[in-house]
């Protein structure tokens, strides 16, 4: 388990100080993922820094099963950092050793014998599904490939956590999928608190059990996944919805944009709310995911009914949220906010090497 307590950055001095944290409150149990997502300038490299304590924060407490870590004197921290793991973006492997030589590189650091060695780094790449790449560099190897010899290599001092630095960015949607599945995997069998911070909200959908929205060094909004998809009042939640280009709802129509407000929504909700109004409801775009065992989702629905506050009932009569989209060739809903946008991604620093020694 990890728990950030009032966790606050500071850069500079006096009147040139800047707060990139702001008294940050988090935690994560084992077996847990938390996605931290939020614009580009949020704080989420500097959080990640925080966390493996490549950076002392300026205050507050990094506590890593019951344990805090941001008030150790160096030597002691050194061992310390090995609690946490940390998978980069593009997993910032060394090149002129093979994918095995990258995974024993912390093996190495701590002095392990090449025998215990040669062992771990078998048994950490038949984890990632790696063992017949053993032998190859990096250059030899796939942009997934690359992520499950970093995520190998963050678990061979056998941390109880591990952190994902947009360990996703820049890989396709498939690829994204298979890391995501692995890290979901290793949650479950290493019982790992795991912090996924990134700025692709659709892969928190997939990966995460609870998100946290950080922005401006603040985090304003968290709780877990499956709460804030079913509550229509979450921004979070719905900056988390897949957004969707509906169809045209048809000469007499109007689009509403629905969501999902309850953990109850019958599956035939369709149905039933065209049976309430007495009249055809076509769907015009849908989303609909399983969420910890519930429904959750989003749609776009054309109804001919005027009186909006009877469609608003039907609607809510059924755990659903409608209301009018000002036009219904929008791709966004009427109160969807604006996910945060894409944004560059930071690059790896040498001073990841500290991980390691
Ligand atoms: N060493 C530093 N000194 C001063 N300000 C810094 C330093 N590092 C980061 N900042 C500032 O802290 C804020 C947050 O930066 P950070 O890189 O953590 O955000 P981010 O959410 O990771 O952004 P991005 O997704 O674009 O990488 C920014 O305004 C940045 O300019």
């Amino acid at each position: 388990m990890i728990s950030l307590k009032q966790l606050t950055k500071v850069y500079g001095r006096g009147p040139d100080a800047v707060t990139v944290l702001d008294h940050l409150d988090v935690d994560v149990a084992s077996g847990e993922i938390l996605a931290v997502v939020g614009p580009s300038g949020a704080g989420k490299s500097t959080l990640a820094q925080c966390i493996n304590l490549l950076e002392r924060p300026t205050s507050g407490q990094v506590i890593v099963n019951g344990e805090d870590l941001s008030g150790l004197p160096e030597h002691r921290l050194r061992v310390a950092r090995r609690r946490i793991g940390t998978v980069f973006q593009s997993a910032s492997l060394l090149s002129r050793r093979t994918a095995a030589e990258n995974v024993a590189l912390p093996l190495e650091y701590l002095g392990v014998t090449p025998a215990e060695t040669k062992a771990r780094v078998a048994e950490l790449l038949e984890r990632v599904g790696l063992s017949h790449r053993a032998n190859h560099y990096p250059f030899e190897l796939s942009g997934g490939q690359r992520q499950r010899v970093g995520i190998a290599r963050a678990l061979a001092l056998r941390p109880s956590v591990l952190l994902s630095d947009e360990a996703t960015s820049g890989l396709d949607p498939e690829t994204t999928r298979s890391v995501v599945s692995l890290l979901r995997q290793l949650r479950d069998d290493l019982d790992l608190a795991v912090v996924f911070i990134t700025h692709e909200m659709d892969t928190v959908l997939h990966v995460a059990d609870s998100a946290a929205r950080l922005d401006r060094g603040r985090i304003i909004e968290q709780g877990r996944l499956v709460d804030l998809l079913t509550d229509h009042d979450s921004a979070l939640g719905r900056a988390l919805q897949p957004q969707l280009s509906p169809a045209e709802p048809g000469t007499g129509s109007r689009a509403w944009y629905v969501t999902y407000d309850s953990r109850t929504v019958p599956a035939d909700w369709l149905q039933r709310v065209s049976a309430d109004l007495g009249e055809p409801a076509a769907l015009l775009a849908a989303t609909i995911q399983n969420i910890d065992g519930t429904s959750t989702g989003n749609a776009t629905v054309g109804l001919a009914a005027a009186d909006a506050a009877r469609v608003e009932t039907a609607f809510a009569r059924h755990g659903l949220r409608a209301a009018l989209r000002p036009d219904a060739t929008t791709a966004d809903g009427p109160s969807a906010p604006e996910a945060p946008a894409p944004d560059d991604t930071p690059n790896t620093t040498p001073k990841e090497a500290a991980l390691w020694v």
